[in-house]
């Protein structure tokens, strides 16, 4: 239900419409609880946009959470404004030495590149690390899935013919998993990208189970016990109109997208599309977060066991 946020992060204003129950600080210190704090490396080019889908689904249970916006050291975002980043956001070197119950690693528009031209590759490798060590639970998201599955157990990144685009249908495949409780069979879920990791790719002694998969677009979402990890390749945290904004923006970039298939009503993207995904988001961060608060430990400094040094 409450999610702790700042005060004039425009999120807020967002989700109060929307009826989700927003903290601000003083409200939030009269709760006598430990909020559950959660980072969100927000690598999106959209990051208002970005910052307000995952505050919802974070803020929609019954625990008061205390959300930190985390953005890579010294990366100047291209399509945001200073003001904003200046205003909300602190570099992952700030944030090393504290701890996190949950942190979640978003998409980012460069699946087409190799990992190792990602301007961040390094940094990022190393936040990979240190949530092995400072964080309770990882929560990775479509390219930052692909990235982490590469950087811990070696999975290569495959070039799709054309971008699997659109919202397909997926079976639940561990019903007995805490973290898809009260699933239905199948579901539907927005997928937006160029590129796949593969079943086949998974290495026999990884640890790593399928939980959600789809016909049209394979793996959706791996548990990653050995590293206290969920990774999601698709994007459930979108909101209606995100993949037509990603089909518009592709578009006049000239790339060669097809229209998202199941998407548009008639196939018309004169049709505003309807959301197919909204109840299986709330359900899977729902889950997320009680699974968190289950076993995370109540001292903060114990998360992530012991605690080795940082490299510097
Ligand atoms: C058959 C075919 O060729 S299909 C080709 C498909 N190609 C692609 O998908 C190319 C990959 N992506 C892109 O071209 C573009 O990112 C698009 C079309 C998706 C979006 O275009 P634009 O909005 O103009 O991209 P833009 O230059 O703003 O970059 C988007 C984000 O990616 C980041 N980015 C781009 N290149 C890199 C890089 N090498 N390393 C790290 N971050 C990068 C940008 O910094 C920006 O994020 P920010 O806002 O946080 O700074
Ligand atoms: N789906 C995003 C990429 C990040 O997952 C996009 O098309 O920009």
């Amino acid at each position: 239900m409450p999610i702790k946020i700042p005060d004039d992060l425009p999120a807020r204003r967002t989700l109060e419409t929307e009826g989700v129950m927003v903290l601000g600080e003083a409200d939030a210190v009269r709760q006598d609880i430990r909020p559950l704090r959660i980072g969100l490396l927000n690598l999106m080019p959209n990051k208002i946009k970005t910052e307000t889908q995952f505050a919802r689904l974070l803020g929609a249970t019954p625990l008061q959470v205390e959300l930190t916006l985390v953005k890579i050291t010294n990366h100047v975002a291209r399509n945001t404004a200073e003001g904003h980043i200046s205003s909300f956001y602190r570099d992952f070197e700030d944030i090393k030495g504290e701890r996190f119950d949950g942190f979640v690693i978003t998409g980012a528009p460069v699946e087409t590149l190799p990992f190792a031209d990602v301007t961040y590759w390094d940094e990022l490798r190393r936040i990979l690390d240190w949530t092995q060590t400072n964080v309770h639970s990882l929560l990775t998201i479509c390219w930052g899935a692909q990235a982490a599955t590469h950087h811990f157990h070696g999975m290569p990144k495959h070039r799709l013919e054309e971008k699997a685009f659109g919202v397909f249908s997926h079976r639940n495949l561990a019903p007995a998993s805490p973290f898809l409780r009260g699933f239905s069979d199948d579901f539907a879920i927005p997928v937006s990208r160029w590129t796949e990791m593969r079943r086949e790719d998974i290495p026999a002694s990884s640890g790593l189970t399928v939980l959600m998969e789809a016909d049209e677009t394979g793996l959706c979402l791996l548990d990653d016990p050995a590293h206290r990890a969920l990774h999601m390749f698709n994007h459930v945290e979108y909101d209606s109109g995100s993949l037509a904004d990603e089909y518009f923006r592709d578009i006049d970039a000239g790339l060669p997208v097809k229209l998202p298939a199941n998407y548009f009503p008639k196939d018309d993207p004169a049709n505003p599309p309807k959301n197919q995904w909204r109840s299986h988001a709330h359900l899977l961060f729902g889950n997320w977060i009680n699974q968190l608060y289950q076993t995370t430990p109540f001292d903060l400094a114990d998360v992530g066991g012991v605690a080795k040094e940082l490299a510097a």
